[in-house]
């Protein structure tokens, strides 16, 4: 039977803070356990998935460094937030019959297995979903750029940002009830006109490496299977073969 979905292998970056729900810090269960019915029904249509989650729910180090803490330190405490997700999305993935590892940056064996592109690649080929953890394992880093670092590593046809919001918009929408979303831009003028939805690390390193990022709301139940299908509400960032540079939604 062929599902014919869009892409073959792929990363999602799943936002730490919507894990919060509406606790407003740490861990809500119940979304985690959506947000693993969802990758459920993505494995569902044959698409490998890689899964790479924010700290944010618990813990950011510029927040530290804002404070006039130590960066470094923060930036530490940070990666290990993202362990602590990790831990908790693999739990709930286990509890519907879906085969996860995660796999962390940061060596500890008691907890977890060590990131390596080798064995990430041998995992995703026996149909694992692989949980990327401890973002890169630098500090000045964000798990944006871990998730764009990771698509490139293993090969992945299209990074999935599921954030707050429901795509690219010309300006924050949070911030301006204005701003316009985009059905389709490109790599190049989000990073040219600074827009915020991802850093700007993570961007280049997709473009160099030709991959697409949709971006997509999490908090839309069925949303990720819904876009591989090719139904989905999403904005789709790509290389613009057709000279489109921007198509307003
Ligand atoms: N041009 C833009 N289009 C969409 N969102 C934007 C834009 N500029 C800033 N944002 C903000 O970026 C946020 C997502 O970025 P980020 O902090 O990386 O979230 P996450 O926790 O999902 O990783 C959105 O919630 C939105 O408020
Ligand atoms: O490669 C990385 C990834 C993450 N972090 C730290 O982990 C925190 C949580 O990650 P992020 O802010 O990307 O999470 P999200 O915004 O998706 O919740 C960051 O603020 C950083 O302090 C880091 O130092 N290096």
């Amino acid at each position: 039977m062929s599902l014919n979905p869009l892409y073959r292998r792929v990363v999602l970056k799943a936002s730490g803070e919507a894990l919060m729900g509406e606790q407003g810090f740490g861990i809500d269960v119940s979304v985690v356990d959506r947000i693993a019915a969802d990758i459920a029904a993505a494995r569902a249509l044959g698409v490998e998935v890689g899964v790479v989650i924010g700290g944010g729910n618990i813990f950011r180090g510029v927040a530290v460094a804002s404070k006039g803490g130590d960066r470094v330190t923060g930036d530490h405490m940070g990666m290990l937030a993202t362990v602590i997700n990790s831990l908790a999305l693999r739990t709930s993935l286990n509890k519907i019959g879906v085969d996860a590892v995660v796999l962390s940056a940061i060596a500890m064996p008691e907890l977890c297995e060590s990131f390596s592109q080798r064995q990430a690649t041998s995992y995703m080929n026996a149909g694992k979903v692989v949980i990327f953890a401890g973002g890169t394992g630098n500090p000045f880093f964000t798990t944006d750029s871990a998730a764009a670092l990771r698509a490139a590593e293993i090969g992945a046809d299209a990074l999935f940002k599921g954030t707050q919001v429901d795509g690219v918009y010309s300006a924050d929408p949070h911030k301006n009830k204005d701003a316009v979303r985009y059905e389709r831009l490109s790599h190049e003028r989000v990073m040219r006109e600074g827009l915020g939805i991802m850093d700007t690390a993570a961007i280049a390193l997709a473009r160099e490496n030709n991959i697409p990022i949709i971006v997509f709301s999490i908090h839309e139940e069925g949303g990720f299977a819904a876009i591989l299908k090719g139904a989905g509400h999403c904005t789709i960032v790509d290389n613009d073969p057709a000279g489109l540079d921007a198509v307003k939604a």
